[in-house]
């Protein structure tokens, strides 16, 4: 498994006492698929991506990323494993305004110190005919491709998607997935997507619903 989540358990301050998120969840994600985490506001969602990201250590339990057990690490040796075997999707792509699509992508893989495929991630994800275009210059689908593009610069093990279409209509929305879903399966990418909007699910591999901190008994798909 690139991602296994096993019996994770996060708990946050809550005023005098602490509020379970998490609550012994377990999550297996195997290479080149993807897995779509759904559920109501407040169930958990966000947090079970902050644990598979290991921005956030859980109370208990292990999270272990492409071999790696993440709950071990100190902060540093974290970070250096989000920065070589993990790519982030963030709701808002947060592009930088002074850069090209294509420097977004090649800045990305320069950091994680890989040689640049950026010319033909553009292309995996369309944008070809739009590499030397600004974020302001782009639409929101097609930002959202780059920011895309720009998680998977560093082939990552895992790829952590938030809330992917929030922000675009139905038929954007629809591509977006349909793209996360090719491309974990080209690149051997254990992807996890989280969204509220059950609408494009027709193609993922895998659904699981996390309901009060839990993942749902007898998951969706
Ligand atoms: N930093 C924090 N401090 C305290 N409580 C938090 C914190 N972050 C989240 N929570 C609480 O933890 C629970 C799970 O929150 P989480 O954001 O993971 O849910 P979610 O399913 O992603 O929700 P949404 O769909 O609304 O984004 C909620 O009760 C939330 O209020």
């Amino acid at each position: 498994m690139s991602l296994s989540l096993t019996d994770v358990t996060l708990t946050y301050p809550d005023g005098d006492g602490r509020l379970t998120a998490l609550d012994a969840v377990s999550l297996d994600v195997a290479a080149g698929t993807t897995t779509a985490v759904v559920g109501p506001s407040g169930s958990g969602k966000s947090s079970l991506l902050a644990v598979a990201a290991t921005l956030v250590t859980p109370d208990a339990g292990r999270v272990v990323v492409a071999g790696v057990d993440a709950t071990d690490l100190g902060p540093a040796r974290r970070a250096e494993l989000r920065r070589t075997r993990i790519g982030i999707v963030f709701q808002q792509p947060n592009l930088i305004p002074s850069l090209t699509a294509f420097e977004q992508v090649e800045l990305m893989a320069r950091l994680a110190g890989v040689r640049s495929r950026a010319a033909d991630l553009l292309a995996a994800v369309g944008l070809a005919d739009h590499a030397h275009r600004r974020p302001h210059q782009l639409s929101g689908g097609q930002r959202q491709r780059v920011n895309i593009a720009r998680a998977l610069a560093h082939d990552p093990a895992v790829l952590l998607v938030d809330e992917p279409t929030s922000a675009l209509d139905h038929a954007r929305g629809a591509e977006v997935f349909a793209l996360l879903t090719r491309l974990s399966a080209e690149r051997g990418a254990a992807t996890v997507v989280v969204t509220h909007d059950r609408a494009h699910l027709d193609g993922v591999d895998r659904v699981v619903e996390v309901v009060d901190g839990r993942v749902r008994a007898g998951a969706v798909r």
